[in-house]
């Protein structure tokens, strides 16, 4: 195994973006092994050499076909799962982004990794969200709202 998946205790960097639309984020309900069946960003880990920009343009791609700009960081969250069946922990850089132009549309390019792609109005997401999201969300942070 490549380890990617947190096989080895080593933490990883990975990056997360809200892309917002009007007053919606993008979310897709995730089906792999970690946070299987919550919604979560679009987003995974750090190359090297890259930037977090440059990761977040890439994943958000790879992802959903999207393109996107103004790309911001926002925070940092650390995501622990040591008793997973997996134990994994990633350092998270969480940053803010809007389409390059509003009138693409996502493709769930990864339907092995991801059951489809949805803007959720930041008002009602749906319920439950990846554990690290959750926490975020639920410390109050706005992606809408806040400055980088
Ligand atoms: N995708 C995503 N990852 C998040 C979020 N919050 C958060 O802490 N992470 C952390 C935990 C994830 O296990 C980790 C890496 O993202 P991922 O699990 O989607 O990784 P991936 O398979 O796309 O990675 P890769 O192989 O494409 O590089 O980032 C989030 O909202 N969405
Ligand atoms: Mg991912």
């Amino acid at each position: 195994m490549e380890g990617g998946e947190g096989g080895d205790r080593t933490p990883r960097v990975a990056v997360a973006a809200f892309i917002l639309k009007g007053s919606s984020v993008l979310l897709g309900k995730r089906l792999s092994e970690i946070g299987k069946d919550t919604f979560a960003l679009p987003g995974g880990r750090l190359e090297f050499g890259e930037s977090f920009e440059e990761c977040a343009s890439r994943e958000v791609k790879e992802e959903t076909g999207l393109d996107i700009q103004k790309i911001e960081v926002m925070t940092v969250v650390n995501s622990v799962q040591p008793d997973a069946q997996r134990p994994s922990h990633f350092v998270t850089v969480i940053v803010r982004a809007v389409l390059s132009d509003p009138g693409q549309i996502p493709v769930n390019v990864e339907p092995d990794k991801c059951s489809g792609w949805a803007w959720h109005e930041w008002d009602s997401l749906p319920d439950p969200l990846f554990k690290p999201l959750e926490v975020l969300v639920s410390s109050g942070f706005n992606p809408f709202s806040c400055s980088p």
